[in-house]
Protein backbone atom coordinates (compact mmCIF):
# COMPACT_ATOMS: atom_id res chain seq x y z
CA UNK A 1 0.00 0.00 0.00
CA UNK A 2 1.57 3.22 -1.17
CA UNK A 3 1.78 6.29 1.10
CA UNK A 4 -0.25 8.19 -1.55
CA UNK A 5 -3.24 6.02 -0.68
CA UNK A 6 -3.35 7.65 2.77
CA UNK A 7 -2.26 11.11 1.70
CA UNK A 8 -5.05 11.16 -0.90
CA UNK A 9 -7.56 10.13 1.72
CA UNK A 10 -6.52 12.96 4.01
CA UNK A 11 -6.59 15.47 1.12
CA UNK A 12 -10.08 14.33 0.14
CA UNK A 13 -11.20 14.17 3.79
CA UNK A 14 -12.15 10.50 3.33
CA UNK A 15 -11.33 9.66 6.94
CA UNK A 16 -14.20 7.43 7.99
CA UNK A 17 -11.80 5.76 10.44
CA UNK A 18 -11.62 8.95 12.52
CA UNK A 19 -13.84 8.96 15.64
CA UNK A 20 -15.13 12.02 17.40
CA UNK A 21 -15.01 10.40 20.83
CA UNK A 22 -12.30 8.33 22.54
CA UNK A 23 -12.53 4.62 21.84
CA UNK A 24 -14.49 2.88 24.64
CA UNK A 25 -12.04 -0.07 24.61
CA UNK A 26 -9.22 2.38 25.33
CA UNK A 27 -11.08 4.00 28.19
CA UNK A 28 -11.99 0.59 29.65
CA UNK A 29 -8.67 -1.20 29.33
CA UNK A 30 -5.91 1.39 29.41
CA UNK A 31 -6.04 1.87 33.20
CA UNK A 32 -5.35 -1.87 33.61
CA UNK A 33 -1.92 -1.42 32.06
CA UNK A 34 -0.93 0.47 35.19
CA UNK A 35 1.25 3.05 33.49
CA UNK A 36 2.03 5.99 35.74
CA UNK A 37 1.08 9.52 34.79
CA UNK A 38 4.00 11.26 33.12
CA UNK A 39 5.05 8.20 31.15
CA UNK A 40 5.44 8.55 27.41
CA UNK A 41 3.10 6.67 25.10
CA UNK A 42 3.82 5.95 21.46
CA UNK A 43 0.84 6.09 19.09
CA UNK A 44 1.93 4.76 15.68
CA UNK A 45 -0.15 5.71 12.61
CA UNK A 46 -1.96 8.16 14.87
CA UNK A 47 -4.01 10.21 12.39
CA UNK A 48 -5.61 13.00 14.41
CA UNK A 49 -7.12 10.57 16.88
CA UNK A 50 -8.91 11.93 19.93
CA UNK A 51 -7.50 8.93 21.77
CA UNK A 52 -4.31 11.02 21.98
CA UNK A 53 -6.31 13.68 23.82
CA UNK A 54 -7.69 11.09 26.23
CA UNK A 55 -4.18 9.68 26.85
CA UNK A 56 -2.92 13.19 27.61
CA UNK A 57 -5.83 13.68 30.02
CA UNK A 58 -4.55 10.62 31.91
CA UNK A 59 -1.28 12.51 32.40
CA UNK A 60 0.70 10.88 29.61
CA UNK A 61 3.10 12.46 27.17
CA UNK A 62 2.13 11.33 23.69
CA UNK A 63 4.48 10.55 20.81
CA UNK A 64 2.39 10.16 17.66
CA UNK A 65 3.78 9.06 14.30
CA UNK A 66 1.83 9.87 11.17
CA UNK A 67 2.59 10.05 7.45
CA UNK A 68 0.06 12.78 6.68
CA UNK A 69 1.17 16.26 7.69
CA UNK A 70 -2.40 17.37 7.11
CA UNK A 71 -3.63 15.07 9.89
CA UNK A 72 -1.07 16.50 12.31
CA UNK A 73 -1.92 20.09 11.40
CA UNK A 74 -5.62 19.39 11.86
CA UNK A 75 -4.95 17.78 15.26
CA UNK A 76 -3.29 20.93 16.59
CA UNK A 77 -5.64 23.36 14.78
CA UNK A 78 -8.66 21.63 16.29
CA UNK A 79 -7.18 22.16 19.78
CA UNK A 80 -6.37 25.83 19.02
CA UNK A 81 -2.66 25.07 19.46
CA UNK A 82 0.31 26.40 17.47
CA UNK A 83 2.97 23.71 17.70
CA UNK A 84 6.71 24.25 17.49
CA UNK A 85 7.76 22.62 14.23
CA UNK A 86 11.33 21.32 13.81
CA UNK A 87 13.06 18.63 11.78
CA UNK A 88 14.16 15.78 14.05
CA UNK A 89 14.77 12.05 14.14
CA UNK A 90 12.36 10.23 11.83
CA UNK A 91 10.68 13.32 10.37
CA UNK A 92 9.29 16.74 11.18
CA UNK A 93 8.38 17.07 14.87
CA UNK A 94 5.32 19.09 15.90
CA UNK A 95 5.27 19.84 19.63
CA UNK A 96 2.68 21.51 21.84
CA UNK A 97 1.67 20.69 25.40
CA UNK A 98 1.83 16.94 26.06
CA UNK A 99 1.85 16.07 22.36
CA UNK A 100 4.79 15.46 20.07
CA UNK A 101 3.63 14.29 16.65
CA UNK A 102 6.19 13.22 14.07
CA UNK A 103 5.33 13.61 10.40
CA UNK A 104 7.15 10.58 9.05
CA UNK A 105 7.11 6.88 8.29
CA UNK A 106 6.51 4.76 11.39
CA UNK A 107 8.54 1.93 9.85
CA UNK A 108 11.59 4.20 9.70
CA UNK A 109 11.29 5.68 13.18
CA UNK A 110 14.63 5.38 15.00
CA UNK A 111 14.84 3.24 18.16
CA UNK A 112 16.42 6.17 20.04
CA UNK A 113 13.24 8.18 19.70
CA UNK A 114 11.21 5.32 21.22
CA UNK A 115 13.67 4.51 24.00
CA UNK A 116 11.68 6.23 26.75
CA UNK A 117 8.23 5.08 25.65
CA UNK A 118 6.71 3.11 28.52
CA UNK A 119 3.51 2.55 26.58
CA UNK A 120 2.18 1.99 23.08
CA UNK A 121 -1.36 2.28 21.77
CA UNK A 122 -2.49 0.83 18.46
CA UNK A 123 -5.96 1.43 17.15
CA UNK A 124 -6.33 1.51 13.39
CA UNK A 125 -2.61 0.94 12.77
CA UNK A 126 -1.96 -2.82 12.49
CA UNK A 127 -5.34 -3.35 10.85
CA UNK A 128 -4.74 -0.48 8.41
CA UNK A 129 -1.98 -2.50 6.76
CA UNK A 130 -2.01 -5.48 4.37
CA UNK A 131 -0.33 -8.67 5.57
CA UNK A 132 3.21 -8.02 4.28
CA UNK A 133 3.19 -4.51 5.74
CA UNK A 134 1.84 -5.81 9.06
CA UNK A 135 4.90 -8.05 9.23
CA UNK A 136 7.17 -5.07 8.53
CA UNK A 137 5.34 -2.92 11.08
CA UNK A 138 5.79 -5.52 13.84
CA UNK A 139 9.46 -6.06 12.91
CA UNK A 140 10.29 -2.35 12.86
CA UNK A 141 8.10 0.01 14.90
CA UNK A 142 7.10 -2.44 17.65
CA UNK A 143 10.46 -4.19 17.80
CA UNK A 144 12.19 -0.87 18.52
CA UNK A 145 10.11 -0.26 21.64
CA UNK A 146 12.04 -0.85 24.86
CA UNK A 147 11.88 -3.82 27.25
CA UNK A 148 9.07 -3.46 29.79
CA UNK A 149 6.95 -1.36 27.41
CA UNK A 150 3.23 -2.10 27.81
CA UNK A 151 0.65 -1.69 25.11
CA UNK A 152 -2.97 -1.87 24.15
CA UNK A 153 -3.75 -3.21 20.68
CA UNK A 154 -7.23 -3.06 19.15
CA UNK A 155 -8.08 -5.26 16.16
CA UNK A 156 -11.01 -6.19 13.95
CA UNK A 157 -12.00 -9.61 12.66
CA UNK A 158 -14.37 -10.51 9.83
CA UNK A 159 -14.42 -13.25 7.19
CA UNK A 160 -11.52 -12.15 4.93
CA UNK A 161 -13.26 -13.05 1.66
CA UNK A 162 -16.24 -10.79 2.45
CA UNK A 163 -14.52 -7.41 2.16
CA UNK A 164 -11.38 -5.75 0.92
CA UNK A 165 -9.31 -3.85 3.44
CA UNK A 166 -8.42 -1.50 4.91
CA UNK A 167 -9.32 -2.18 7.60
CA UNK A 168 -7.93 -5.71 7.34
CA UNK A 169 -9.06 -8.57 9.58
CA UNK A 170 -6.48 -9.72 12.13
CA UNK A 171 -7.26 -12.69 14.38
CA UNK A 172 -5.76 -13.75 17.69
CA UNK A 173 -3.40 -16.30 16.14
CA UNK A 174 -1.92 -13.62 13.94
CA UNK A 175 -1.44 -11.24 16.87
CA UNK A 176 0.43 -13.97 18.76
CA UNK A 177 2.59 -14.85 15.74
CA UNK A 178 3.40 -11.26 14.84
CA UNK A 179 4.30 -10.09 18.35
CA UNK A 180 5.39 -13.22 20.22
CA UNK A 181 7.71 -14.13 21.76
CA UNK A 182 9.07 -10.60 22.16
CA UNK A 183 5.75 -9.46 23.54
CA UNK A 184 3.55 -11.30 26.03
CA UNK A 185 0.06 -11.15 24.59
CA UNK A 186 -3.20 -11.36 26.58
CA UNK A 187 -6.65 -11.09 25.05
CA UNK A 188 -8.66 -8.69 27.25
CA UNK A 189 -11.98 -8.55 25.45
CA UNK A 190 -13.67 -9.53 22.23
CA UNK A 191 -17.10 -8.26 21.24
CA UNK A 192 -19.40 -8.52 18.25
CA UNK A 193 -19.97 -5.12 16.67
CA UNK A 194 -21.66 -5.89 13.35
CA UNK A 195 -25.03 -4.47 14.44
CA UNK A 196 -23.45 -1.04 14.95
CA UNK A 197 -21.48 -1.02 11.67
CA UNK A 198 -23.91 -0.49 8.77
CA UNK A 199 -21.09 0.18 6.28
CA UNK A 200 -19.70 -3.32 6.85
CA UNK A 201 -23.19 -4.79 6.53
CA UNK A 202 -23.69 -2.90 3.27
CA UNK A 203 -20.53 -4.54 1.91
CA UNK A 204 -21.93 -7.98 2.75
CA UNK A 205 -19.91 -8.69 5.89
CA UNK A 206 -21.77 -11.31 7.97
CA UNK A 207 -19.69 -11.28 11.16
CA UNK A 208 -17.59 -8.54 12.71
CA UNK A 209 -15.85 -8.39 16.05
CA UNK A 210 -13.32 -6.18 17.73
CA UNK A 211 -10.75 -7.30 20.25
CA UNK A 212 -8.44 -5.60 22.72
CA UNK A 213 -5.08 -7.12 23.68
CA UNK A 214 -2.61 -6.23 26.37
CA UNK A 215 0.99 -6.59 25.25
CA UNK A 216 4.11 -6.41 27.37
CA UNK A 217 7.60 -6.38 25.98
CA UNK A 218 9.55 -9.24 27.53
CA UNK A 219 13.13 -8.87 28.80
CA UNK A 220 15.97 -10.38 26.82
CA UNK A 221 14.95 -8.86 23.52
CA UNK A 222 17.04 -9.02 20.41
CA UNK A 223 18.74 -5.70 19.62
CA UNK A 224 16.46 -3.24 17.83
CA UNK A 225 16.77 -3.09 14.06
C1 LIG B 1 -6.83 3.84 9.58
S1 LIG B 1 -6.00 5.33 9.91
C2 LIG B 1 -6.05 5.31 11.70
C3 LIG B 1 -5.65 6.60 12.34
C4 LIG B 1 -5.75 6.59 13.87
N1 LIG B 1 -4.98 5.53 14.49
C5 LIG B 1 -7.17 6.51 14.33
O1 LIG B 1 -7.53 5.58 15.06
O2 LIG B 1 -7.97 7.41 13.95
C6 LIG B 1 -4.31 4.92 9.54
C7 LIG B 1 -3.37 6.12 9.55
O3 LIG B 1 -2.04 5.66 9.39
C8 LIG B 1 -1.32 6.59 8.59
N2 LIG B 1 -0.20 5.83 8.03
C9 LIG B 1 -0.25 4.84 7.12
N3 LIG B 1 0.96 4.31 6.92
C10 LIG B 1 1.81 4.97 7.75
C11 LIG B 1 3.21 4.86 8.02
N4 LIG B 1 3.99 3.98 7.39
N5 LIG B 1 3.76 5.68 8.95
C12 LIG B 1 2.97 6.60 9.59
N6 LIG B 1 1.65 6.74 9.38
C13 LIG B 1 1.08 5.94 8.48
C14 LIG B 1 -2.36 7.09 7.60
O4 LIG B 1 -2.03 8.34 7.06
C15 LIG B 1 -3.62 7.14 8.48
O5 LIG B 1 -3.78 8.41 9.06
Amino acid sequence: MHPDFWLDRWRANRIGFHRDTPLPLLVRHWPGLGLPAGSRVCVPLCGKSLDMVWLAEQGHRVLGIELATLAIEQFFDERGLSPHVRPGPGGIHYRAGPWELVAGDAFAIPADLLADCAGVYDRGALIALPSDMRATYARTTWRRLPAGCRGLLVTLKYPPHEKQGPPFPVDEDEVRVRFGPEWEVALLERRDILAGEPSFQAEGVTALSTAAYRLQRTPGNPPPR
